[in-house]
């Protein structure tokens, strides 16, 4: 990445405190209990020691839209492989990387930008249904579709494999926490299941090489994630800050091993008509170490209206979205990231009543 380009600046307001004290994090979640769980069997979703977990993650969810789960049940071993043979790809030359370059949403960036300041970051996208359906345009009225296929590169031999088993894990992990979602809500386990038969998911692996300015740039800048759920794996350098809802405090995000950072995204918020919030979150970068984070998107099909779940709204608590077609929003939301705008990109508060 090299020279300090003029884009990467964030404006006073964004950049970073490098010394922020550490004094609270987010709550810390032991997923145990999760082992034999599915929502789809109701008599695991009633046992003691669900419904114990159910009032926690409610509570996090409600009071921080975030947090860090332990015995998740994803093998250690598929998450270091894939960590090893992504760092083995990003050490290659700009031109291999480059092989694999994101044509349509898929493969290898460099510039993305959020909220039009440039991350000093360079990614990696792949799609966890293959092919992803998504609409060919972002407009109202224009019907077509097209299917996103993954790019692998050559090297290293294994990345694809190792990132196909990782989501595959990741996948499972994403399914039992929609179920415990739904049962915080007073909802059946099994309520989300049918928005997930298909899906857009995707992971993104997030490389964020040393910064020779890291009190001016960020890694990745304040934004919320758009889709259900994300559940991100970060290696042990720290650098994730959350947006604190009782204060609007950043703090940052500890590295814990062979944990996961759960966070609710906008789909989720609009579900439950803001009984639950997507937070603001950003990542900072350092002068001196590299830093890998792995998100993975859990996301509906295209073809879903995001809406307010019926059963979550009534005549005292009227729906506060209008309901918007979710693969339009994400073809927007993908479009505006790969340039600089002059208007920011397409917000959930757009179809806020
Ligand atoms: O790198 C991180 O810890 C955060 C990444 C992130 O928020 C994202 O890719 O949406
Ligand atoms: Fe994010």
């Amino acid at each position: 990445m090299g020279d300090v380009d003029q884009v990467i600046i964030q404006d006073v307001e964004h950049r970073p405190n490098l010394a922020a004290p550490q004094a609270e994090s987010i709550p810390l979640i032991d997923l145990t209990a999760l082992a034999g769980y599915s929502p789809s069997d109701g008599a695991a979703a009633d046992s003691a020691a669900i419904k114990g977990l159910v009032a926690e993650i409610g509570k996090a969810c409600k009071e921080w839209g975030f947090f860090t789960a332990a015995n998740h049940g994803v093998p250690a071993e598929k998450r270091e492989r894939i960590e090893r043979e992504v760092r083995e790809f990003f050490r290659q030359d700009l031109a291999e990387k480059k092989k694999v370059q994101r044509k349509t949403t898929l493969g290898y960036y460099e510039t993305e930008h959020t909220k039009n300041a440039r991350d000093w970051k360079e990614v990696f996208d792949f799609t966890v249904q293959e092919p992803t359906v998504v609409p060919a345009s972002p407009e109202d009225g224009e019907e077509g579709v097209i299917e996103c296929t993954n790019q692998w590169p050559e090297y290293p031999p294994e990345l694809r494999e190792a990132c196909e088993d990782y989501a595959q894990e990741v996948q499972k992990l994403a399914h039992k926490l929609m179920g415990l979602i739904a049962q915080s809500l007073g909802l059946p386990a099994n309520r989300f299941d049918e928005f997930f038969e298909d899906h857009t998911s995707f992971v993104r692996i997030n490389h964020y090489p040393p910064c020779p300015t890291p009190h001016l740039a960020m890694g990745i800048g304040h934004h919320k994630d758009s889709g259900a759920l994300t559940i991100l794996a970060q290696d042990d350098v720290p650098g994730l800050e959350v947006k604190r809802k009782s204060d609007g405090e950043w703090i940052l995000v500890k590295p814990i091993p062979d944990t996961f950072i759960i966070n609710v995204g906008d789909v989720i918020k609009v579900w439950s008509n803001e009984a639950y919030d997507s937070v603001e979150h950003r990542a900072m970068v350092n002068s001196k170490r590299d830093r890998i984070s792995i998100p993975f998107f859990f996301m509906p099909p295209h073809y879903t209206m995001v809406q307010p779940l019926e059963e979550l709204t009534d005549e005292h608590n009227p729906p506060k979205y209008r309901p918007y077609n979710w693969g339009k929003y994400l073809v927007s939301r993908k479009g505006s990231n790969l340039k600089k705008f002059t208007v920011q990109n397409l917000q959930i508060d757009h179809f806020r009543i």
